[in-house]
């Protein structure tokens, strides 16, 4: 059995899209952290932030990140997954970690384009370029200590994947 393949980076970098493009190519399992707590709580992200704070979505979240990991699957993470101590040596511990990195305006342009604001609440009240320029200003260097390679992200779909599996030198399953 094969290490977890965790995927990090901002919100729409594409870490849900990726990584199940990239488990179909591994014939791995998917997960995704942000699916996950949603359905354990029957809330959306929104709905839990309204309720518990971003305090109370964050633990909900590692709890998630735990829950889901297992050989032989790609994980899809939350934008914030990295903003906990916890959460990074966790990951990098337990697999393979990979920054899908993309500029803010490709970030906020992708966003804008598939809001899904149930998933998305705002995270600063700003207008989603600022948010997204002020967020990844935060986090980038969390997302780079946390991971072990880094792909560029703003590419298509497929080259994406593709560069992913070269960058860990593994082979498509079929
Ligand atoms: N490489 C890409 N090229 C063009 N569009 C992309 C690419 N990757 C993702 N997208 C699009 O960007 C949007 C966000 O993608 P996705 O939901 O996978 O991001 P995410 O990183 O999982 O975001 P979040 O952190 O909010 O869960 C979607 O509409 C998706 O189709
Ligand atoms: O960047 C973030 O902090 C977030 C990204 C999403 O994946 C969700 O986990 C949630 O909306 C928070
Ligand atoms: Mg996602």
């Amino acid at each position: 059995m094969s290490l977890p393949i965790y995927l990090i980076g901002a919100r729409g970098c594409g870490k849900t899209t990726i990584g199940f493009a990239l488990s179909q190519a591994l014939g791995y399992a998917f997960s995704d952290t942000d699916h996950h707590l949603q359905q354990m709580t029957q809330q959306t992200v929104a709905d839990i932030v309204a309720a518990e704070g971003w305090d109370g979505f964050r633990q909900r979240e590692t709890e998630s990140l735990m829950a889901v990991t297992a050989p032989s699957t790609v994980i899809a993470t939350g934008g914030g997954m990295v903003l906990a101590e916890t959460n990074r040596q966790f990951m990098r511990e337990h697999g393979r970690v990979i920054y899908l990195n993309a500029d803010p305006r490709v970030l906020a342009a992708r966003i804008e384009a598939s809001p899904q604001e149930n998933q998305r609440p705002t995270l600063t009240g700003r207008p989603i370029t600022e948010e997204m320029a002020e967020v990844l200003s935060q986090r980038d260097a969390l997302y780079l200590q946390t991971a072990h390679h880094v792909i560029n992200a703003m590419q298509e779909p497929e080259s994406v994947v593709n560069a992913v599996l070269e960058t860990l030198s593994i082979a498509r399953a079929s």
